[in-house]
C-alpha cells in the first residue's frame, strides 16, 4: 500500500473551561491515503474542528502522533511545520476568508506566489481553475461583488492552487443553500479527484459526507 498522506495515532486534546476539563479529542487513529477523500461527520461540538486543526499543523497542544507526508510534525520544529504546511497541505476555508480588496484571480494568484512562483504561472493556474468552477467570467470581481456560492468557489480554487497532497476542508458549503451546496461540493469533489488530492473534509450532513470515498464518524472524542 502506497505511504498515507497523513496518519494519526493516539491523538488527544484536551481544553480547560472555568476550571473543568473537556477532553475533545480522546485518541484519534486514523490514516488517509493518496487520492483518497474522506468524510469527516459529526454533529455541532464533535471536536470535528479541533482535529483539523491537528492535521493542518496551525496549533499545538495536541498529544499522540501526527505523521504528514511521512514526517513526525509533532516533533517538528515550527519551521519544519511550516514547511511541511506550505509543501502537502491545502486549506479550504469559508469564503468570509477571502481578501476582500482582491479580485478572484489576485486571491487565488497570492498563495501561490508566497509559495514562490512566478505572477505569470500563477495566473494561468488561477485562470484555469476558476474557469473550471464556472467563474470565468468574474475573474476581476472582489468578493463582495460576488454570490456566496460564486465566493465559495474563489475559495475552493484558493485551496487547490498549489496542488496539495491534502486538502483540509472545514464544511466548505456550509453558509450556502441547499442546492447551492450540492453544486459546491459536487465541482469541489470533481476538481479534487481530477488532481488526485486526497481531501479530509469536515461536515456535519450526512447526505453531503455520502458523496465522498469514505466516511468516518467522530463521536465522543473517537473515530468509529
Ligand atoms: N480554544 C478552545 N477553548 C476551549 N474549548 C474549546 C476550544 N476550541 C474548541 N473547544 C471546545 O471543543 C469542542 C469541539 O469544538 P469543535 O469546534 O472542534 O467542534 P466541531 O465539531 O467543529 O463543531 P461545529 O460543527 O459546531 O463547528 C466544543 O465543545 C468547543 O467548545
Amino acid at each position: 500500500m502506497s505511504k498515507a498522506v497523513v496518519e494519526l495515532r493516539g491523538v488527544t486534546r484536551s481544553f480547560e473551561q472555568g476550571g473543568t476539563r473537556i477532553d475533545v479529542l480522546r485518541g484519534i487513529d486514523l490514516a488517509v491515503q493518496p487520492g483518497e477523500i474522506v468524510a469527516l461527520l459529526g454533529p455541532s461540538g464533535s471536536g470535528k474542528s479541533t482535529l483539523l486543526q491537528a492535521v493542518g499543523l496551525l496549533e499545538g497542544g495536541f498529544g499522540g502522533e501526527i505523521v504528514i507526508a511521512g514526517t513526525a510534525a509533532e516533533k517538528s520544529d515550527s519551521g519544519a511545520r511550516t514547511t511541511l504546511r506550505r509543501d502537502h497541505l491545502g486549506f479550504v476555508y469559508q469564503f468570509h476568508h477571502l481578501l476582500p480588496d482582491f479580485n478572484a484571480l489576485e486571491n487565488v494568484v497570492l498563495p501561490q506566489m508566497i509559495a514562490g512562483k512566478s505572477r505569470e504561472a500563477a495566473e494561468v493556474r488561477a485562470q484555469e481553475l476558476l474557469t473550471a468552477l464556472g467563474l470565468g467570467a468574474r475573474l476581476d470581481h472582489r468578493p463582495s461583488q460576488l454570490s456566496g456560492g460564486e465566493q465559495q468557489r474563489v475559495a475552493v480554487a484558493r485551496g487547490l492552487a498549489n496542488k496539495p497532497d491534502l486538502i483540509l476542508a472545514d464544511e466548505p458549503t456550509g453558509n450556502l443553500d441547499e442546492h447551492t451546496s450540492d453544486a459546491v461540493l459536487d465541482q469541489f469533489l470533481q476538481l479534487v479527484r481530477g488532481e488526485g488530492s486526497a481531501a479530509l473534509i469536515a461536515t456535519h450532513n450526512e447526505r453531503l459526507a455520502s458523496k465522498m470515498d469514505r466516511v468516518v464518524r467522530l463521536h465522543e472524542g473517537v473515530l468509529e
